[in-house]
């Protein structure tokens, strides 16, 4: 029984087909451009930013990278990103977080045209995935929907639990799963008997970001778990939110840390970036590139 959702693997396969439609739309004069800013020296930023690029490059996508020092104020970074969103050879802007604490993340995030905002993070984005008609939705939860789709998980009527409520993965992943006709519940550190809920999900969500919290016990029986943590031990070994070895018996399917959803992020920014470039192939009606 194949149980492990193996994200590594079908990233690879998403890619294969993504460096095909980037060379369709390089045939007809268009090449996708990504642009990444990175401010100060965060060794895991710059980590997740190498990655990117490299992945980015692996697939045709004209990618930059913008290093800002430390010291970068906000109305630089504004400045830089309004620059990219006049740029008519850039189709995806990203601003890796975290920022420094000097710098007021939301504003910076907001200047981003929502057309160009890769991360899906902008107000009018965020609006648009809850009303259902999305165009350009977080990484981190598409990845997870691929994951399903790709092994034939239909959400539909099915009891989604998601652990976690931030605007990156929690919010957004809901709203997904929602679209997708399961019925949602989130969780979250305020829930009381959270247990209770997530005995309940035949498909659960955890981020939470505690190294494995999740156990067997707190699960259904033939359950699929998602486990979106990244927790790094004494050791730096990375480590999810969920007891795989304990849950791997009792799941029907489960995502492991690394190899899961981690990959898949970053694959999923690559298909955004094609599908704005593949927008604005539509709507270019001269010949400005
Ligand atoms: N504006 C913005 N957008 C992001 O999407 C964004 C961000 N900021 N800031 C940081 C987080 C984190 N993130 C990850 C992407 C891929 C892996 C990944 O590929 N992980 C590998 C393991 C990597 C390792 O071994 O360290 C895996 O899970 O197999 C992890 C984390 C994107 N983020």
């Amino acid at each position: 029984m194949a149980k492990i959702i193996d994200g590594k693997a079908l990233s690879q396969h998403c890619i294969t087909q993504m460096a095909g439609d980037v060379q369709a739309l390089k045939e007809n004069g268009i090449v996708p451009g990504l642009a990444v800013i990175i401010v100060g020296e965060d060794d895991a930023s710059q980590i997740y930013v190498r990655n990117k690029h490299r992945k980015a490059e692996k697939i045709g996508i004209n990618s930059i990278v913008i290093r800002l020092s430390t010291e970068t104020t906000q109305l630089e970074l504004l400045e830089r990103i309004s620059l990219l969103n006049h740029d008519p050879k850039i189709d995806g802007i990203l601003v890796q977080l975290p920022l420094p604490s000097h710098i007021n993340a939301e504003a910076v995030l907001d200047s981003i045209t929502p057309e160009k905002d890769v991360d899906g993070f902008h107000p009018v984005n965020v609006g648009k995935l809850w009303s259902n008609r999305a165009e350009i939705v977080p990484s981190t939860p598409f990845g997870i929907m691929k994951m399903l789709e790709f092994y034939n998980v239909d959400p539909t009527g099915k009891n989604a639990v998601i652990i976690g409520r931030s605007t990156i993965v929690g919010r957004p992943m809901a709203a997904m799963l929602l679209n997708a006709n399961a019925t949602v519940t989130i969780v979250h550190s305020q829930t009381k008997n959270l247990q209770e809920i997530t005995q309940q999900a035949d498909i659960l969500v955890v981020a939470i970001g505690r190294s494995e919290y999740i156990k067997a016990k707190d699960i259904k029986a033939g359950a699929v778990v998602i486990d979106v943590g990244m927790n790094r031990d004494i050791n730096n070994k990375l480590t999810g939110d969920v007891d795989y070895e304990d849950c791997f018996d009792k799941a029907s399917l489960i995502t492991p840390v690394p190899g899961g959803v981690g990959p898949m992020t970053i694959t999923m920014l690559m298909q955004q970036t094609i599908n704005i470039a593949k927008r604005r192939a539509l709507n270019d009606t001269g010949n400005k590139r």
